[in-house]
């Protein structure tokens, strides 16, 4: 049981127009923790991730990551968070104008005045932290596969060194031996970090795979939020045929959740 989290939500309200989409909404994300967040289509997932990335302003609500007061912080304090905060967005979000190498110094060129030399250095680096060699630095993005995609913008949001990490469906589009690879390698880069990651996705095999906890959004609030083992037995009728469905028993069978795998062996 998570007490105040390192993220905070409080009473969150969001409404467009008639559409009333987060309702009293409350969330603890732990330190160093993969919390994943699953739910309906529409369910206001994404609004949620924005909401705490500062990109979306709520109607209503506390939102506090370490200490600081989101919709009250001034413009300093919200750029010191914003660095802290890695983003990968749906489909990567790269610039396909740019090489791989730009794309990933990009935010240290908007952020922080390195010289070129080692702001590079620092880039190369990330490229090998996600599994790609310094040879397809100078690559057009165009020219990647959708797996390099997703590595080539998981280096980009960890180029100024987060606390957090943010990732919005990452392993949508890759097929299932691509959205493994993707899997360990996003909590292998967790726990090599100490990063706080918020994981939005519809991937029942990620869930097994990489959550310490799992939070269900429905009816406008989180419904459950626990180990993904115990949200699965929920009797909430979305989640029974979400997590016990074909693809969520198999997903069960196959997991085993890398944190337990080695206390348990
Ligand atoms: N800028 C906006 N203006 C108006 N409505 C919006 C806006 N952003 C989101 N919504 C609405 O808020 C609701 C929640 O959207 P959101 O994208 O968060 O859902 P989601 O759970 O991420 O869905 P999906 O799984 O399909 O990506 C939807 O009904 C959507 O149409």
């Amino acid at each position: 049981m998570v007490s105040k989290g390192i993220i905070s939500v409080r009473g969150l309200h969001n409404q467009f127009g008639d559409n009333l989409v987060h309702e009293q909404l409350d969330l603890d994300v732990a330190q160093g923790e993969i919390l994943t967040v699953v739910g309906g289509s529409g369910s206001g997932k994404s609004v949620l991730m924005r909401s705490i990335l500062g990109l979306h302003r709520p109607s209503a609500g506390q939102i506090e990551v370490d200490g600081v007061d989101l919709l009250r912080a001034d413009s300093e304090q919200r750029v010191q968070l914003e660095r802290r905060m890695g983003v990968l967005f749906q489909r990567g979000a790269l610039y396909s104008s740019l090489t791989v190498l730009e794309n990933v110094l990009l935010p240290l060129q908007e952020h922080l005045s390195l010289p070129a030399e080692d702001a590079e250095a620092l880039a190369l680096m990330k490229l090998r932290l996600v599994g790609l060699s310094s040879a397809v630095a100078d690559n057009s993005v165009q020219s990647l596969s959708g797996g390099m995609i997703k590595r080539v913008a998981l280096a980009r949001a960890l180029i100024l060194e987060p606390d957090f990490l943010f990732l919005d469906e990452p392993t949508a589009g890759l097929d299932p031996i691509g959205a493994n690879d993707f899997d360990e390698l996003l909590v292998t880069v967790q726990r090599a970090l100490g990063l706080t990651v918020f994981l939005v996705t519809h991937d029942v095999d990620s869930i097994f795979k990489v959550s310490d906890r799992v939070a269900v959004l429905a009816e406008r609030k989180v419904l459950v939020v626990d180990t993904p083992e115990r949200v699965a037995t929920h009797p909430d009728q979305w989640i029974q045929a979400y997590f016990q469905g074909p693809r969520g028993r198999a997903a069960q069978q196959g997991k085993r959740h890398p944190v337990n795998a080695e206390e348990d062996a």
